[in-house]
Formats: structure tokens, C-alpha cells, sequence
């Protein structure tokens, strides 16, 4: 089985996806941590993020370790541990730059695949990010696009972040400013067809977890009722 989360910024993706993976027993695929550690290895080489080409190599070289065990978030990039720098201001800064080249995209989105293939003997896996539905996986199982109020998701991400660690106005970029670029290249505002849209502006993390996975265990159930 195949739970696609997609959504804006700071709507609760990863920790959703790892609720929901973790409670069925299935793989966790972060994709907006393979795009920070692309990010993390552009910069570390200083290369120019606008320089699509030599930005698009980059992505092609980097040998990506991305760990799906919804209990252990631990990332890679050739052979350096990441886990902690992408999450750095500077890599949320400027990812969206790495994430809008179609290049890349292609690229990551092949290694994506690959990743969901090989977790498929295994049960299954939860997927987040953008273009999950979309263009990635978008034989899902289960489609969920995952929103919350820009106030609510930025009071989130405040909260997460150590007291007085950002101004308002990073705040705000790496909320609505990303939200905008990223939304060039991919459709996570409004639900594709099959996707059921959850606002959780007003829920608990663990009602959120609660709804995805009873609407998983009908998705994989629908197919035997039909047959019955
Ligand atoms: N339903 C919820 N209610 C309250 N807080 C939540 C909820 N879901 C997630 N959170 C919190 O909001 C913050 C952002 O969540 P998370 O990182 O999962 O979002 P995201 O959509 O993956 O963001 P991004 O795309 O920017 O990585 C986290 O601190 C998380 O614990
Ligand atoms: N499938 C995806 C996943 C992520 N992105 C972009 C969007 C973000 O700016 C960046 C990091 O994602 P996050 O860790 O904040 O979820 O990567 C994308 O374009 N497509």
C-alpha cells in the first residue's frame, strides 16, 4: 500500500506520515529531506544555486543515504550525516531554489520511485511532500492533502523553533515565501482527483493520525469488498 501526504509548509507532513507509518507498521519517505540534503551538498561544493546545470549534476552525483524507518529520521549525503544540517535556516532558505529545478526533480522523483518499489514487499510505505499524488506515486492507495491555516501553520513552526531563534520575517519565509515558489512547480494548494482534503487547523496531531489511518485500513479493504 501507498498513503500519499502532500500539503504546504508547516501543515504537520512529517510528523503525520511518521504517526500514521509508524501506528500501521509501514516505511516512512521523507522527500523534503532529500531535497535539503541536495540543497546541504550544493552549497557544501559552492556551487551557484542558480546555476541550474551545474545544480542538476549535483543532484545526479550525490550518493543520498534516506533512512524509511518511521522511528529513525537519519539522512545522508555521500556519506556524511545531515539529519541535523538541513534542518538548518540556511538550507530552509534556500531549498525551494534547488527544489524548483526541473533537473533535480526529475531526478529526485526517479530515486523517489525506487524507493517506493523496494518498500513494497514490505508492506507499504507513507509518502510526504508536494507532488506525491500529482507525479510521484500517483498510484496511491490512499491521496490525502494535508492543510492548516497560514496563522496555524506559522504558530507551528514558531513553536518548534528555540525561543527567538528566528524574526518574523524568516518566519514568514520559510512559511508563505516557499509556499509561493514551490507552488510553481508543483500542485499542493488545492486536492487532485482521488484526494481527500484534511484541514487540521483545529485537530490534534493524533486525531490527524487517528482519520489517515482508518481511511488507509478502508482504502486497502475497498478492493476486497468489490470482489466479494
Ligand atoms: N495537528 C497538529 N496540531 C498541532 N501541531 C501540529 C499538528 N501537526 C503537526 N504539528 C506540529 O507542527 C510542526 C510542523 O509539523 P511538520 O514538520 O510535521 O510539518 P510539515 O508539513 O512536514 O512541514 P514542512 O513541509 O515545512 O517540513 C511540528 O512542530 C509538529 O509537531
Ligand atoms: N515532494 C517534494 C518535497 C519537498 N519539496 C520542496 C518544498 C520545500 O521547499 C523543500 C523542503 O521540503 P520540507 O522538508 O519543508 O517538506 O522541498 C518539493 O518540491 N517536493
Amino acid at each position: 500500500m501507498i498513503i500519499a501526504v502532500d500539503g504546504p509548509s508547516g501543515s504537520g507532513k512529517s510528523s503525520t506520515a511518521r504517526g500514521v507509518a509508524t501506528r500501521l507498521g509501514l516505511s516512512y519517505l521523507d522527500t523534503g529531506a532529500m531535497y535539503r540534503a541536495v540543497t546541504w551538498s550544493v552549497l557544501e561544493h559552492g556551487l551557484d544555486l542558480t546555476d541550474v546545470t551545474a545544480v542538476a549534476e549535483r543532484a545526479r552525483a550525490v550518493d543520498l543515504g534516506i533512512s524509511t524507518d518511521p522511528g529513525l529520521a537519519h539522512f545522508t549525503a555521500d556519506g556524511s550525516d545531515v539529519t541535523e544540517a538541513i534542518r538548518d535556516p540556511r538550507i530552509s532558505e534556500n531549498v525551494s531554489k534547488v527544489a524548483t529545478n526541473l533537473d533535480v526533480r526529475k531526478e529526485l522523483i526517479r530515486r523517489q520511485r525506487e524507493i517506493i518499489d523496494a518498500a513494497q514487499p514490505g508492506g507499504g510505505i507513507v509518502v510526504e511532500g508536494r507532488d506525491i499524488a500529482t507525479v510521484v506515486a500517483t498510484d496511491a492507495e490512499l491521496k490525502v492533502l494535508l492543510t492548516a491555516d497560514q496563522e496555524a501553520r506559522m504558530a507551528r513552526r514558531k513553536a518548534e523553533l528555540a525561543a527567538g531563534s528566528v524574526t518574523a520575517e524568516q518566519l514568514r519565509d520559510q512559511i508563505v515565501r516557499r509556499d509561493a515558489d514551490d507552488a510553481t512547480v508543483s500542485q499542493f494548494e488545492v486536492a487532485s482527483d482521488g484526494a481527500v482534503t484534511i484541514d487540521s487547523t483545529h485537530l490534534t496531531l493524533e486525531e490527524v493520525v487517528d482519520v489517515i489511518s482508518r481511511l488507509a485500513k478502508e482504502a486497502e479493504a475497498a478492493p476486497r469488498d468489490q470482489e466479494s
